[in-house]
């Protein structure tokens, strides 16, 4: 089955604009040439417009072409399948004819909103454009990295993975003096976005899962590796993989709204971002059992009391005061601070990649067991949330 689009295999989600069907519309029709030049427009789009529009377009060329859903349904476990099948399903008996217009209109539509949101701002030379789901600014000696899917609280999808190494590696060559990662909205993160889970390439679950943790390895060595102070501004809560990876930052600032949770046994999963090593060092091996096992979700005031969180502001002040000493710092010479750095942290690097190849490793067996399976399911068809 084709969705009639480049990459439509991946079920992954990626934040776009939404797209307006009008779909009762009915001064126009759309000829069947009309279709076909639709069909070959969208095989020349650029960019993914993501998961929902690449759904609709699939359902509104079944329809167009086969009428009303023929096929039976597929399995819960089958989630590509199930996912197509729901798309053309809720199309109903909508006619050929209106669904072969309305999606002459959507790849239309979609033609347009991709050109302009291709288009560069004027006076956005500081900005680091061309992420999808970052935004990296650089200004008074300060990169900042902004994870920016706040409709999805900031999940990180498989494109942000590769993007945060992006801007690690960019960030490292910089002429900036400290590197900072923050979320835009309400969440600082919520962890990994279950949705990679979807995408089940040919190989099947256990390609997935390899890849899975080739990329988390590499992900987390970057991290490992980064040369420069590297802050995080937490501000609001943060799950899973998000929190993990706090251990390898060199300050954390939260605002007294963030939460730090990481429910890894409900998820069926085990720790990653070097937490097994760096939690019980930071906290005291029962309190990173508390956390790591037990899922247990701490308050900004309680993860800066057991070491996590370098220091809590009020939410109403937190930028303000952050920024404020961000700046500050980011007057100090930089080469003294890289070196500082590496005298702090070098001695632990080699242990810290050998802690991170194994936790990929467990993790890659975690993926494949029904416990993870189960949760992922649970997620995605809403019966559970944390
Ligand atoms: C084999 C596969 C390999 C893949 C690649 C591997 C990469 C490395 C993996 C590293 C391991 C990492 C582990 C973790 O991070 S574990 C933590 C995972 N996160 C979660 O379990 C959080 C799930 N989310 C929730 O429980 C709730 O959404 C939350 C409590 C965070 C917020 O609840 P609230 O009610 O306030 O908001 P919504 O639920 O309505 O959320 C708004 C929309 O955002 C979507 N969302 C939020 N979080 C996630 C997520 N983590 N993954 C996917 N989608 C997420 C949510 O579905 C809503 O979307 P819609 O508006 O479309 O419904």
């Amino acid at each position: 089955m084709a969705y009639h689009l480049p990459n439509c295999s991946s079920l992954q989600v990626i934040s776009f604009p939404v797209v307006q069907l009008h779909l009762n519309r009915t001064a126009m029709r759309a000829s069947q040439k009309d279709f076909e030049n639709a069909m070959n427009q969208v095989k020349l789009l650029k960019k993914d417009p993501g998961n929902e529009v690449k759904l609709k377009l699939y359902s509104l060329y079944k329809q167009a072409t086969e009428g009303p859903c023929n096929m039976p349904k597929p399995g819960v476990f089958d989630l590509i399948n199930k996912a197509k099948w729901d798309a053309w399903n809720a199309l109903g008996s909508l006619p050929k004819e209106t669904a072969r217009q309305n999606y002459v209109d959507l790849v239309s539509s979609l033609s347009s909103s991709l050109e302009s949101s291709s288009q560069v701002e004027p006076g956005t030379d500081r900005k680091s454009t061309g992420y999808e789901t970052l935004m990296v600014t650089s200004e008074d000696g300060i990169t900042k990295i902004m994870l920016n899917r706040p409709t999805k609280k900031n999940a990180l999808n498989v494109e942000m993975y590769h993007e945060i190494m992006h801007a690690l590696k960019a960030a490292s060559k910089d002429d900036s003096a400290i590197t900072v990662l923050t979320g835009n909205g309400d969440y600082y993160s919520s962890g990994n976005d279950l949705t990679n889970f979807t995408d089940i390439p040919p190989g099947g679950v256990e390609e997935k899962a390899k890849n899975g943790a080739i990329l988390l390895r590499e992900f987390v060595g970057c991290f490992i590796d980064f040369p420069k102070p590297l802050i995080a501004v937490v501000n609001g809560p943060a799950v899973g993989i998000s929190v993990t990876l706090l251990g390898l930052f060199d300050a954390v600032y939260a605002s007294d709204r963030a939460t730090f949770h990481t429910p890894f046994s409900h998820l069926g999963q085990s720790p990653e971002g070097c937490s097994s090593y760096t939690f019980p060092k930071i906290m005291s091996p029962a309190k990173a059992t508390e956390m790591l096992v037990f899922g247990k979700k701490l308050t900004a005031g309680e993860a800066c009391a057991q070491g996590l969180v370098t220091e809590v502001f009020p939410d109403s002040t937190f930028q303000k005061e952050v920024w404020t000493r961000l700046k500050a710092f980011a007057k100090l010479p930089p080469n003294a601070m890289r070196i500082s750095k590496e005298i702090i942290r070098n001695r632990e690097k080699e242990k810290l990649h050998a802690v991170n190849a194994e936790e990929c490793s467990v993790l890659q067996g975690r993926w494949l067991s029904d416990e993870c399976m189960n949760a992922v399911v649970n997620f995605l068809s809403r019966k559970s949330k944390l």
